[in-house]
């Protein structure tokens, strides 16, 4: 039995009109409901809800510290959900350690490098996606998946090349093939462009369009929409913890979506919203 309507989603007014009642649960990529958050004595998140249907790409935008990282490790087990319910593929990751269906996710966490103080090859690096269910043996083919993986986020090149010589971009890069080296139904990825170079920039661009194309279901966390905003549908946006808006994907105040700008401090964009967008104030 599901605790909540199947695809049930969806907070306040501001959504996107979805009617997931008809859709199976296991067709559903993530559910959320009235999901919250603590972490010691601060609660982080509050009241979330929304789902995310097969093959959208959807953007998790919000200021710093609103609970954009949290929120995306909560739904894949780092962090433990305190209320609400959470599903992927409608599989409860509310219920306990081990539920989330890793055989059909990928997961790019927040800046880390693939491979710091060890000696290891971008393929290397890459074939350990496919380690799992706490046992070390490779599949069969994991050399080649894992250079096909590579070739997704063009470093098939680079194979044999040890990470601790790539830039920050390459690290990125290569974290994301071990993600898609499972060949992920749902891609999660947080803050990819973070601290990126253009060019990594633009390839990172480039394996989204490519796997949205094919149906992959991509749910990634932003801080400017950047190379990636024309590919995005659809934005969740973040304030204090709550979602503030579901839908369109909001244009930002001239000047705001360059690497160069301080996305920190609070503003009015009031002036520069598409009518479609209404009341929203975004800190991007
Ligand atoms: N383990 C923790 N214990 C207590 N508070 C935490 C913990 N992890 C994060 N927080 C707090 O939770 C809030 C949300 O953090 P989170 O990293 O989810 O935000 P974010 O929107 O991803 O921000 P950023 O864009 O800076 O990464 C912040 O105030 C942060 O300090």
């Amino acid at each position: 039995m599901t605790r909540h309507r199947d695809g049930a989603a969806v907070a306040g007014p501001q959504t996107d009109g979805a009617r997931p009642d008809a859709v199976p649960p296991d067709d559903v990529p993530v559910a959320v409901a009235e999901l919250g958050v603590t972490l010691g004595t601060s609660t982080i998140l509050r009241g979330v809800s929304f789902t995310v249907r097969r093959g959208e790409i959807v953007a998790l935008l919000g200021a710093n510290g609103s609970g954009k990282s949290t929120l995306v490790k909560s739904l894949v087990g780092i962090v433990p959900i305190t209320r609400g319910h959470a599903q992927l593929f409608g599989r409860d990751v509310t219920a306990r350690h081990g539920a989330v269906p890793w055989d059909r996710i990928g997961y790019v966490p927040q800046r880390v490098t693939s491979g710091a103080g060890v000696p290891a090859t971008a393929l290397e690096v890459v074939v350990s996606g496919l380690i799992g269910n706490r046992r070390l043996r490779l599949p069969r083919g994991a050399r080649q998946r894992a250079l096909a993986a590579l070739d997704q986020v063009g470093l098939a090149d680079r194979a044999d090349d040890s990470v601790q010589v790539f830039s920050g971009g390459q690290h990125q890069r290569v974290l994301i093939a071990r993600a898609l080296v499972r060949d992920p139904d749902l891609l999660i990825l947080d803050e990819p462009l973070a601290g990126i170079d253009k060019r990594s920039k633009d390839a990172l661009a480039a394996t989204l369009e490519a796997l949205h194309g094919r149906g992959t279901t991509i749910l990634v966390v932003l801080h400017e929409l950047g190379e990636l905003g024309p590919l995005l549908e659809r934005a969740i946006v973040l304030r204090h913890g709550r979602v503030v808006h579901d839908g369109a994907r909001p244009t930002p105040a001239a000047g705001h979506d360059t690497p160069e700008h301080d996305h920190v401090h609070p503003h009015a964009d009031a002036g520069h919203r598409p009518a479609h967008v209404p009341n929203l104030r975004v800190e991007l």
